[in-house]
C-alpha cells in the first residue's frame, strides 16, 4: 500500500538530510547526518563517494524509521542535492575512480583561464549560460580524466561513467539500473546546450569528455528509477530530481516570471524567474534551467555568491569570537555604526557578478577602537551588500521583462536572523519575504515527486500553500543607503586581483 508521503532527499555541501512530507505538505519525519570534508590542497575542497552515499542512506532509514508503514507508505521520492560537484566512477563495478570534487574547489582555475585566453567562452556562455570559472562542472571531470591514472582510457572504452551527486545516488538507490539525471542538474555542467537541450558535442570536445559517459537527462519531475528494495524493505519510484537551488525556487513556488528566491546557507543564490524565456545576462550573472517540467523548460537568471553563512562559521571557528551562529545578531547589534568596517568575504575568490577566483577576503576601516562586535556586524552586513550587487545586476537584466515589482523570498539558516534580513530589507530598498516553511530544497523536490506521483496538486495550488511569516520592510534613508553602498563597492574594488 502507497500513501500520500514523499519522502525527500536533500544532499548538501555540509550534511545529508531526509524529510518525509505528508499530503499537507507538512515534515512529519526528519533524519539529518554531516559528513567529512576534505581539502587536500589550498583550493581543493573533496567529498569521499562513499560518504554521500551511506549518510544518504542512514538518514532515509531514520526519517522511514518515523513514520507509520515506513517505506510502505511512500509515494514517491524526491531528490535534491548540492549542484556541480562531480563524481566518475565504474559502471561494472560501481566504484568511484577518485573523490568528488566539490563546487567550491578552485582547482581548474589556469585551465579556465586558458580556455579564456583561447577565445572560448563566449561559445560557453551562449550554448550554456554559464562562465567558464571552476565553479562548473565539467573543467572538474576534464581534471580527473588527466590526472587519475588510466580514467581517460576507460572513459574511452566506456567503462566510466560521469554524475553530479543526484546522478552518483541514483544509481546507488537503483543497484546500478540508472545512469540519469534532471535538466536542472545538466544545466550546470559547462557541457549541455540550455536552448537545444541535449549534451553538446562541441563543448565535451573542447574539453576532451567522451560523451558515453554522460547520464541520461530527464525532465525534473519524471520516471528516474525504482530504488532497489534491499535498501527500505519496498520498490520506492524516484520520481522528482532537481539541484538544490533549482528546488528551492519550486518549494518557495516562485512560479511567475519576476519571482526571486534567495537561499542563505554555505553560500547564497539568488534565482530569478524569466519564465519561458532564457535571458542573457549582461550583467555577469548565470541563464540556467530553473525546472522543466510536462518538457516544458523554465529559465532563471541566477547570482551565486560562495560565502554567506559560512562567514559566520568563520566568526565561530576561525575567529572563536562567537560559539554559535545565533550569537552574531546579539554581538553585531552591540557595534558601534561610527565604527563600520567592510569584509569582503572572498574566501575563495568572487562569485557573481566579479568572477574572480583569485581574489581573497580583505577587510576595511580598522581603527585602534574595532573589535569582536565590529567584525560580527560586518559580517552580517557582507551577506547584503552582496546580495545587493545579485539584485541590482538582476534589476537591469530584468528590465525588458513584462514583470511586476521585484518580490524576494529568502530562506535557508541565515534567515533565522531578523537582524540581517532587516538590514539586507534596508540596503535593497525592497520587502522581503521570509516564509513560514523554511525546509524549501526538500519541500521543493518532494513537490515535483508528489506532482508526478499524481499524489500531489498542481503548481497553483501548492502555490496557495505558501505562508508568510514575516515582511521585513525598508526603513533606512536614501542618502545612508548611498553612502553604505558606496563603501561597499570601494571595498570590493581594493580587494579584487586585478
Ligand atoms: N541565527 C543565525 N544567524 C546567522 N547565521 C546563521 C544563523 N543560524 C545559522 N546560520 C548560518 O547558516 C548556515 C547554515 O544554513 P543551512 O541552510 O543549514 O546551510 P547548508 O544547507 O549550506 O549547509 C551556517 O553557515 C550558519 O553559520
Ligand atoms: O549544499 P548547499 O546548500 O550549500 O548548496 C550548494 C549549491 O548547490 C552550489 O551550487
Amino acid at each position: 500500500m502507497s500513501g500520500a508521503y514523499i519522502l525527500a532527499i536533500d544532499q548538501g555541501t555540509t550534511s545529508s538530510r531526509a524529510i518525509v512530507f505528508d499530503g499537507a505538505f507538512r515534515s512529519v519525519a526528519v533524519g539529518q547526518q554531516e559528513f567529512a570534508q576534505h581539502f587536500p590542497h589550498s583550493g581543493w575542497v573533496e567529498h569521499e563517494p562513499e560518504d554521500l552515499w551511506t549518510s544518504t542512506l542512514a538518514v532515509c532509514r531514520e526519517a522511514l524509521a518515523g513514520i507509520e508503514g515506513g517505506a510502505s507508505a511512500i509515494a514517491g521520492v524526491g531528490i535534491t542535492n548540492q549542484r556541480e560537484t562531480t563524481l566518475v566512477w565504474s559502471r561494472k563495478t560501481g566504484e568511484a575512480v577518485c573523490r568528488a570534487i566539490v563546487w567550491q574547489d578552485r582547482r581548474t582555475a589556469e585551465t579556465c583561464a586558458a580556455l579564456k585566453r583561447e577565445g572560448h567562452e563566449e561559445l560557453f556562455t551562449r550554448k550554456t549560460g554559464l562562465l567558464l570559472d571552476p565553479y562548473f562542472s565539467g573543467t572538474k571531470l576534464a581534471w580527473i580524466l588527466d590526472n587519475v591514472e588510466g580514467a581517460r582510457e576507460r572513459a574511452e572504452s566506456g567503462e566510466l561513467l560521469f554524475g553530479t551527486v543526484d546522478s552518483w545516488l541514483i544509481w546507488k538507490l537503483t543497484g546500478g539500473r540508472a545512469h540519469v539525471t534532471d535538466a536542472t542538474n545538466a544545466s550546470r555542467t559547462l557541457l549541455y546546450n540550455i536552448d537545444e537541450n541535449c549534451w553538446d558535442e562541441e563543448l565535451c570536445g573542447l574539453l576532451g569528455v567522451p560523451m558515453s559517459m554522460l547520464p541520461e537527462v530527464k525532465d525534473s519531475a519524471d520516471t528516474f528509477g525504482t530504488v532497489d528494495p534491499e535498501h527500505f524493505g519496498a520498490e520506492l519510484k524516484i520520481l522528482g530530481v532537481a539541484g538544490d537551488q533549482q528546488a528551492a525556487t519550486v518549494g518557495q513556488a516562485c512560479f511567475r516570471p519576476g519571482m526571486i528566491k534567495s537561499t542563505y546557507g554555505t553560500g547564497c543564490f539568488a534565482l530569478l524567474n524569466t519564465g519561458e524565456t532564457r535571458v542573457a545576462s549582461r550583467n555577469r550573472l548565470l541563464s540556467t534551467i530553473a525546472y522543466r517540467l510536462d518538457g516544458q523548460t523554465t529559465y532563471a537568471l541566477e547570482g551565486s555568491i560562495f560565502v554567506a553563512g559560512s562567514a559566520v562559521q568563520w566568526l565561530r571557528d576561525g575567529l572563536g569570537i562567537i560559539e554559535a551562529a545565533a550569537e552574531s545578531q546579539k554581538l553585531a547589534e552591540a557595534s558601534d555604526p561610527a565604527n563600520r568596517l567592510y569584509l569582503v568575504p572572498a574566501f575563495v575568490g568572487l562569485g557573481a557578478p566579479y568572477w574572480d577566483p583569485d581574489a581573497r577576503g580583505a577587510i576595511f576601516g580598522l581603527t585602534r577602537a574595532s573589535g569582536p562586535a565590529d567584525f560580527c556586524r560586518a559580517a552580517l552586513e557582507s551577506v547584503g551588500y552582496q546580495t545587493l550587487d545579485l539584485i541590482e545586476a538582476m534589476r537591469a537584466d530584468a528590465a525588458d521583462m513584462d514583470t511586476d515589482d521585484i518580490v524576494l523570498r529568502v530562506d535557508g539558516g541565515m534567515t533565522a536572523s531578523d537582524w540581517t534580513m532587516q538590514f539586507l530589507s534596508d540596503l535593497l530598498a525592497a520587502p522581503v519575504d521570509r516564509p513560514q516553511v523554511l525546509e524549501t530544497t526538500a519541500l521543493g523536490a518532494a513537490w515535483l515527486a508528489g506532482y508526478k506521483a499524481g499524489v500531489w496538486p498542481g503548481m497553483e495550488e501548492f502555490s496557495g500553500s505558501w505562508h508568510l511569516d514575516r515582511r521585513f520592510e525598508p526603513q533606512m534613508e536614501e542618502g545612508e543607503r548611498t553612502k553604505l553602498h558606496a563603501g561597499w563597492q570601494d571595498a570590493v574594488r581594493r580587494t579584487r586581483s586585478a
